[in-house]
């Protein structure tokens, strides 16, 4: 079978919609879009998805955390939306004729923050709002979904994954409108609940819809129901749409650009688009990337650097980018990077088995991922230019991904008495299903309290290693692990988000960035070494402090230029393509890669669960 992809929505539609399947089948691209009828007042969907990502963003912000977990009465977070949006709205509805509308809307607002207090209230030992929500509005990309022997990838965005009391995990969908359409609702609800685990391995999903019409009333449905829906409904409607063969539409003929670039044409397109700002450039070289091609450009006499990156933005219309394309100064020439619109994912497993795999020297050397050129960029703790790492990049970014591959990567090549790991992972999905690896030193903390407990235990563990160290004669934990005395294995401490812990208050931020400091201070000869990733590289996570002590810079796609500056002190990072791409430092100037990807069996299976643990090395 060919690869296909297809939103939830479209799957949705064909299978509540024989008609609409019927059209896809045949190689037309139905709309998923349904219109209310005429003369209702508009349903407000949208503007009703983003309040509620923005609301539920700010409970479970590090920032606003303490004065969120204090608001316990409806009227208290209506009182919140009132102030950040919810009255400039109505004024303007009001304004606009539109009062119906902002009462409807109003209404709603409201059911959803009685909502939210039913929710704290089930939740036992509330401390604060990331006890209730572990994401809102989460982008599932490119879930790959067995169909006979081949696979279509799904993707999806839900509107909230929610700790359920008795049941784990629970994925939540809002809906403004009811009616005939119930039972489309519930088969996107089973097709999210079947992509979730596939995304996250190891957890389930009960489904809740929630309607806001605007009085509030749910559906609860259980995981096997779930299943039930999706095998029953959803599965045959897969295996016939993709089962059979389909005329290729005329958009999947024709190919994308720069997919198989040509790159004369590429090269001229470039040097046409420049000289249209009279900036004259020659292309004296293009290497194809997974992700990306690049070409070096030599600027006519004349023509600086500057000039040519100042140009990044107007570039987007003659080249049909979507972003700026990165410009840059390189060993002598100018380099300029394209994305390609159908990138190649670099799997880890596909890399040890090339030149990666020989370029991993030593027990705790990890790949960043795979370059330009195809050269593997791979760091080492033991050495002092990478033995501590900060991983920054916004939501989507590939942060995790990258954080799998590179504990996969360590754990592949060692066994348990070589190498352990301490997974912080606040988030609950990263590192889910890893429980009983016996690669874990301490189980895996989703709390600002374990996550601490973990540092404060290094810190000991640290201390109590130099006095092992000295008595023994050994310059490092190398030197006795090569001695043969494996009852001490290197630790490498991962907290996938440290935000949290950097914002939950002045003593809390004092002591993080002290406990920080001494294991960057002394943690390498003792083996033991910190990665921290966070999404929010800006100047309040991102502490002189922490920057400081953490040689290793892995900056993956960041918001803007100034969260770009913070971590890696040069623009840059903010044009990168997302998905892994990444640009990182350790003190040779700036290298872009692709970085690895691992799907979550094979990871589960390196971190030893699934029967492949121990043993190993
Ligand atoms: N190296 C990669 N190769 C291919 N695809 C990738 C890679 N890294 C990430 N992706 C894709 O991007 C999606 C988002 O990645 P990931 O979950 O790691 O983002 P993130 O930066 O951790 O986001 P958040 O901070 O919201 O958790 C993945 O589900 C995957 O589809």
């Amino acid at each position: 079978m060919a690869h296909h992809t297809l939103t939830a929505s479209e799957l949705t539609f064909a299978v509540v919609d024989p008609d609409w399947r019927a059209r896809w089948i045949a190689g037309e691209r139905p709309s998923t879009r349904s219109f209310a009828p005429a003369g209702t007042p508009r349903a407000m969907s949208l503007r009703f998805h983003k309040e509620a990502e923005t609301l539920v963003a700010w409970l479970t912000a590090p920032a606003s955390l303490g004065r969120a977990a204090a608001i316990d009465t409806v009227d208290g977070l209506l009182d919140h939306l009132w102030a950040t949006s919810l009255q400039a709205l109505t004024d303007r509805l009001f304004a606009q004729d539109r009062g119906e509308e902002a009462q409807i809307f109003t209404a709603r607002m409201r059911a959803f923050c009685t909502r939210l207090i039913a929710l704290r209230q089930r939740t036992k030992d509330f401390e604060n709002w990331q006890d209730v929500f572990v994401a809102a509005e989460q982008d599932l990309a490119r879930i790959p979904v067995p169909v006979g022997d081949g696979v279509v990838e799904i993707r999806a965005r839900v509107d909230a994954i929610r700790i359920h009391p008795e049941r784990r995990l629970e994925v939540v969908d809002y809906k403004l409108s009811q009616g005939a359409r119930q039972r489309a609702d519930l088969v996107q609800l089973a097709i999210y609940a079947h992509l979730l685990p596939i995304w996250r391995p190891g957890c389930d999903f009960c489904g809740t819809l929630e309607y806001y019409l605007p009085e509030f009333s749910d559906v609860q449905v259980s995981r096997d129901d779930l299943a039930d829906i999706f095998a029953g409904l959803v599965a045959p409607v897969l295996q016939e749409m993709f089962l059979q063969p389909r005329p290729a539409t005329p958009a999947a003929a024709a190919a994308p650009e720069h997919a198989a670039p040509d790159r004369g044409a590429l090269a001229q397109k470039v040097v046409a688009a420049f000289r249209g700002f009279n900036l004259g450039v020659e292309v004296s070289g293009v290497v194809e990337g997974p992700q990306l091609v690049r070409l070096r450009l030599t600027p006519a006499p004349g023509v600086k650097v500057s000039s040519l990156a100042n140009r990044a933005e107007d570039l987007q219309i003659p080249l049909s980018l979507a972003v700026p394309p990165l410009i840059k100064a390189g060993k002598g020439f100018v380099i300029l990077d394209l994305p390609r619109p159908e990138p190649k994912a670099c799997l880890l497993k596909d890399a040890l088995a090339g030149p990666l795999g020989g370029a991993l020297t030593s027990t705790v050397a990890f790949p960043i991922g795979m370059g330009v050129e195809g050269d593997p960029v791979v760091a080492d703790f033991a050495d002092p230019n990478t033995c501590h790492a900060l991983v920054a990049g916004s939501t989507g970014s590939g942060k995790s991904e990258w954080l799998k591959a590179m504990v996969a990567s360590l754990l592949l090549r060692s066994a348990p008495d070589h190498v352990q790991v301490a997974l912080i992972d606040p988030k609950i999905l990263t590192f889910a299903g890893v429980e009983g690896s016996p690669y874990l030193w301490r189980p895996v903390a989703t709390t600002l309290a374990d996550a601490m407990a973990i540092l404060r235990d290094a810190v000991a563990e640290m201390d109590a290693r130099y006095r092992v160290l000295a008595r023994g004669g050994f310059v490092n934990l190398g030197e006795r692990l090569a001695a043969g005395h494996t009852d001490l294995p290197f630790l490498v401490l991962i907290f996938d988000e440290f935000a949290d812990l950097i914002l939950a208050g002045r003593d809390e931020k004092k002591e993080f960035e002290s406990l920080v400091a001494r294991i960057a201070g002394k943690g390498r000869a003792a083996g033991i070494h910190l990665v921290l990733a966070t999404q929010r590289p800006d100047r309040a996570v991102v502490t002189g402090l922490v920057k400081a002590n953490l040689p290793l810079k892995v900056c993956l796609k960041v918001a803007n230029a100034v969260n770009a500056q913070i971590v890696l002190d040069e623009p840059g990072a903010e044009s990168l393509f997302g998905k892994g791409d990444l640009l990182c430092d350790f003190g040779k100037g700036l290298v872009r890669a692709q970085g690895l990807f691992i799907p979550q069996p094979e990871f589960l299976a390196a971190v030893g669960i699934g029967g492949r643990g121990g043993g190993r090395g």
